[in-house]
């Protein structure tokens, strides 16, 4: 793993967060995404080295729904940046941690990702990301 590569937050309402993160950071988000499988609605802000990711379900059924309903919102995810995913992925389940998904999911902002089960990383859900040069 060779860095934070972003910090993904549930909101509620994407819009309302976009202008309290813009405010908060001094600039606005770089962009906004759909990504229709996870069922969320994106916006990213550049911040130094790191990217913070707000997610806003589009789905009753989307993880971002159902963590605000059983929690709140808040920080969701801790993002890695990986240069081979399928190596961290062969090295990772060795070390006996859950993968979520057995193949790379195409993610937001260009990257192919994979998310480790918070039960096996002490709470914490871990996203692995690979740039998507295709
Ligand atoms: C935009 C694409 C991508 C990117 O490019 O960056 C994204 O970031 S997408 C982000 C949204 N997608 C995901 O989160 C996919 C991975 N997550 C999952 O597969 C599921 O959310 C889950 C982690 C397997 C949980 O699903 P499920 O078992 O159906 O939900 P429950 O609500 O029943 O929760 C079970 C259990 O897990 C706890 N939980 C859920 N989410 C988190 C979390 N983000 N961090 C920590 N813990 C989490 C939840 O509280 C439950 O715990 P208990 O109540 O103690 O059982
Ligand atoms: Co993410």
């Amino acid at each position: 793993m060779r860095k934070i590569e972003h910090l993904g937050i549930a909101v509620k309402d994407l819009k309302k967060s976009n202008e309290l993160f813009s405010r908060l950071f001094g600039k606005e988000a770089y962009k906004e995404e759909r990504v229709e499988d996870e069922g969320v609605l994106t916006s990213f802000f550049q911040v130094g080295d790191v990217k913070i990711e707000l997610l806003e379900a589009t789905a009753p059924d989307s993880p971002i729904a159902k963590f605000i309903d059983k929690r709140a919102e808040g920080v969701h995810h801790v993002a890695f940046a990986v240069d081979d995913i399928y190596a961290e992925m062969d090295r990772l389940k060795k070390a006996g941690f859950e993968i979520l998904n057995d193949v790379p999911k195409k993610g937001a902002d260009h990257k192919l990702v994979v998310f480790l089960h918070p039960r096996s990383t002490n709470g914490v859900l871990v996203e692995l990301c690979q740039d998507d040069v295709k």
